[in-house]
């Protein structure tokens, strides 16, 4: 399988050099340069098992193929249970059993799997440049905590997160390093892109990046969808609560190799890029405004062009795909009301694809969806929990997390400042 970049004007490369890249050298984003049809199993199997399965076409012929098994079972060594709501025809896809309590561990763990692999005879360290707004950040961080021969600039904007994923962005060891942005998290997407951008940088520092932009982290994501798909007893319509558009686009392609998937819905915050789209505007990225499901806050969703591409061009992508906007006061009416009504807790980014589904329902959809939960409340107490009126209980790992120093620097929303501080990082 070789990749070619969404931008045409890229040398075509295989697996391993599209993840060490992150991104390919024109700015554009890796995609397949074909569309495999993958064999359906005749049961669900292990997550690990499905995401081996799954992937294996996309590994063919590169060096890490035959270590894709094992990729997999790192991986995926937690559940992502899809389960009945009490809510009628409706399903939760829980994503959020990792260690940072959000859908992204999955993919930073491939992402920390391959690349151990791949640098495994390197001499100089190889430093991952990921840019946040709440939860990809973290889950990198513990999946680089302390594994030599790399280190994690993490970008966050100041201000911008929830307390507690703030904390946990701060909590790692000497490899990982916070750096609180004064802009926002388009800004600190930016920042990254110029730094991977610039070849004489590069010559100094080696980069990659583990952002969905990066391969190693978007493939993977197929694999929890393709799972729950096959556990489903009709095609699953999926609600997708989506930001940089890293999990949509999985969603799709997994549906694209022919995984039972139908419908397929983003929900977004007041950030409207997409719906606008969607709605039949032009694509026009602009900076994100803060809300309270702020690991949605892009403005900018990078990977609007693989989805671009996937389809062929604007109207194309509009026929595949529907997006909808979800305020800030509709996201507390449905946490408040769910809470109170069936017992249902959900976080801010969780609670768009709640309400999308209620606006289905109102415009007469019957049809059984599955919503995907893209992280633990708990990670955000402080909106959540005056609305539900109780605490929500923190998971295991998050709670430990939380209890463990944190520090983070500030960085100026200025490449040559971040240039000069990568190079000064002995
Ligand atoms: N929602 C993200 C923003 C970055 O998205 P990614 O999937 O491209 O890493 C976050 O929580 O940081």
């Amino acid at each position: 399988m070789r990749y070619v970049s969404t931008r045409g004007a890229a040398a075509t490369v295989g697996l391993s050099g599209a993840i060490a890249a992150g991104l390919a050298p024109d700015g554009g984003l890796y995609v397949p340069e074909a569309m495999p049809r993958v064999d359906m199993p005749r049961s669900p199997g292990s997550l690990a098992g499905t995401a081996a399965h799954m992937l294996e076409p996309f590994f063919a012929g590169d060096p890490l193929a035959m270590e894709l098994p094992a990729i997999c079972a790192e991986a995926f060594a937690f559940p992502a249970p899809r389960r009945e709501l009490r809510i009628d025809r409706a399903y939760l896809l829980e994503l959020f059993h990792g260690p940072t309590a959000a859908f992204k561990d999955f993919g930073a763990r491939f992402l920390a799997a391959c690349l151990v692999r791949l640098r495994r005879d390197a001499d100089r360290p190889l430093t991952i440049l990921v840019a946040t707004s709440g939860d990809t950040g973290a889950a990198v961080g513990a999946a680089f905590d302390g594994v030599p021969g790399m280190r994690v600039a993490i970008l966050y904007p100041d201000q911008r997160v929830s307390p507690r994923q703030a904390h946990q962005l701060g909590s790692f060891g000497d490899n990982v390093r916070a750096l609180r942005v004064a802009g926002s998290f388009d800004d600190c997407q930016r920042l990254v892109k110029a730094a991977l951008g610039d070849a004489t940088l590069q010559a100094d520092v080696p980069l990659s990046s583990a952002n969905s932009i990066s391969l190693g982290r978007l493939l993977p994501q197929m694999a929890y969808f393709g799972r729950a798909a096959l556990s489903a007893t009709q095609r699953m319509n999926t609600i997708v609560p989506t930001g940089n558009l890293g999990n949509a686009v999985a969603c799709l392609w997994a549906r694209e190799i022919g995984f039972p998937i139908g419908d397929v819905v983003f929900a977004c915050n007041a950030n409207e890029t997409l719906p606008e789209f969607f709605a039949g505007r032009p694509y026009r990225a602009r900076d994100a405004v803060a809300t309270i499901a702020n690991a949605m806050d892009v403005g900018a969703p990078s990977n609007f062009e693989r989805l671009r591409h996937l389809f062929g061009g604007d109207e194309a992508t509009r026929l595949h795909g529907h997006a909808e906007s979800v305020d800030d006061a509709e996201i507390r009416d449905t946490i408040h009301r769910h809470a109170a009504a069936d017992g249902e807790v959900f976080c801010p980014h969780t609670a768009t694809g709640i309400r999308v589904l209620e606006r289905l329902r109102m415009a007469g959809d019957e049809r059984e969806w599955t919503m995907a939960a893209t992280a633990h409340p708990a990670k955000f107490d402080t909106i959540v929990e005056p609305l539900i009126g109780r605490e929500v209980e923190v998971p295991d790992a998050l709670k430990a997390m939380l209890e463990r120093e944190s520090l983070a620097e500030p960085m100026a929303a200025d490449s040559r400042v971040f240039s000069e501080w990568l190079r000064g990082w002995q």
